[in-house]
């Protein structure tokens, strides 16, 4: 690559396609609480309370769900002329949206990129009210902020070198001692990820992730969907992340696009931060606590839309899986390396 990459600050927004506005709205809004910003029978332009963009998150009604974009905000308009540049010697599908295609965001270049996901990069962005300390709005739920994106892609070191040419650095990562790499995760703003990389049929969406402030708002998120009888809508969690460190909860909304819930990660923001590098057989890698992770985390994730709106095939990965060498696997995964205590806490059950 000749030309410079784009100057991104941070994973900013997300377009999902909903079958159902009225029940993603009671999920989005009623139980996690997301402020809306703007609403039709089209669309739903969300945002968490410390964000004053338009949104970090839209609910666009469709008969297939999918993910729509992903957008990544750049440091200033001059970075759309580097973005286009940098995009169209990869030799992928460009385009330059003007300001107003999309809601409450200004001009943009939206590519379809080496992995398949389409893409968004701007700056302009229409500003609202942030309601970062409006506590007579805030639920006991409250989301604070936009964390990442999780995206399935067959080949993670491909992936990898894709992000670091964008720029973004690596915070840690999932290997086996032949070298296969399961999964990574990649920053931008010091954090430990805006993107993460987990390695599966692709291009899929695994997940997007708002942050919290407290871990008590996860809790409280747990106990309203038990309250409302949509306990099913949790897949995996409340627990605490090995790799991250953060605690979290996953959630599924009524299309079955993964949410997660996410608290308490790490800075990462000096030029020599350490990377962290996981056994796929550790057993706390993914819970720290070692509770096993549930099958459908591994094999479920949303289809994902080209720059037209048409359904994109997946790819998929020929190297060995995760959940393969872990769940089920009785002796491949260990609490303790020195082999004393061999087997995943599933071991005997499935
Ligand atoms: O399950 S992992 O500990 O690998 C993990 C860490 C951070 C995340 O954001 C995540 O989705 C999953
Ligand atoms: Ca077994
Ligand atoms: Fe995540």
């Amino acid at each position: 690559m000749t030309t410079t990459p784009p100057d991104v600050i941070r994973c900013a927004y997300a377009e999902l396609v909903v079958s159902d506005l009225k029940a993603s709205r009671e999920f989005y809004v009623d139980v996690l609480g997301l402020v809306v910003t703007y609403e039709d029978d089209q669309a739903i332009y969300l945002r968490a309370f410390e964000e004053y963009l338009h949104h970090s998150l839209i609910l666009r009604k469709g008969a297939e769900p999918a993910l729509a974009v992903l957008a990544y905000r750049v440091r200033g308009e001059g970075e759309l002329d580097v973005a286009e540049a940098y995009y169209r010697e990869l030799g992928v599908e460009v385009r330059r949206v003007p300001a107003g295609t999309t809601r409450g965001i200004g001009e943009a270049v939206r590519v379809l990129d080496p992995l398949g996901f389409p893409i968004e990069f701007f700056y302009e962005a229409e500003h609202v009210e942030r309601f970062t300390q409006r506590y007579d709005v805030h639920g006991p739920g409250a989301l604070s902020r936009l964390d990442h994106f999780n995206v399935n892609t067959p080949d993670v070191p491909a992936a990898r070198k894709y992000y670091e040419g964008l720029g973004f650095r690596v915070s840690e990562d999932i290997v086996d001692d032949e070298g296969t790499v399961y999964a990574a995760w990649m920053f931008r703003k010091p954090t430990v990820h805006d993107v993460a990389l987990t390695g599966g049929a692709g291009p899929r969406l695994h997940h997007i992730a708002f942050a919290t402030h407290e871990r008590h708002q996860i809790l409280h998120i747990c106990d309203h969907l038990g309250a409302v009888r949509k306990s099913d809508q949790i897949e995996r969690g409340p627990g605490r992340h090995g790799v991250s460190n953060a605690f979290y909860l996953y959630v599924r909304d009524p299309d079955g696009h993964r949410i997660e819930i996410y608290t308490h990660d790490y800075y990462t923001g000096d030029p020599d931060n350490p990377v962290i590098s996981w056994d796929v057989h550790d057993n706390q890698r993914r819970d720290w606590w070692g509770n096993p992770v549930v099958p459908s985390w591994y094999t479920e994730a949303s289809r994902v839309l080209d720059l037209d709106g048409k359904l994109q095939e997946v790819v998929e990965r020929t190297e060995t899986k995760e959940m393969d060498v872990t769940i089920g696997a009785d002796g491949f995964s260990y609490t303790r390396a020195d082999g004393a205590d061999q087997g995943f806490k599933l071991g005997e059950q499935v």
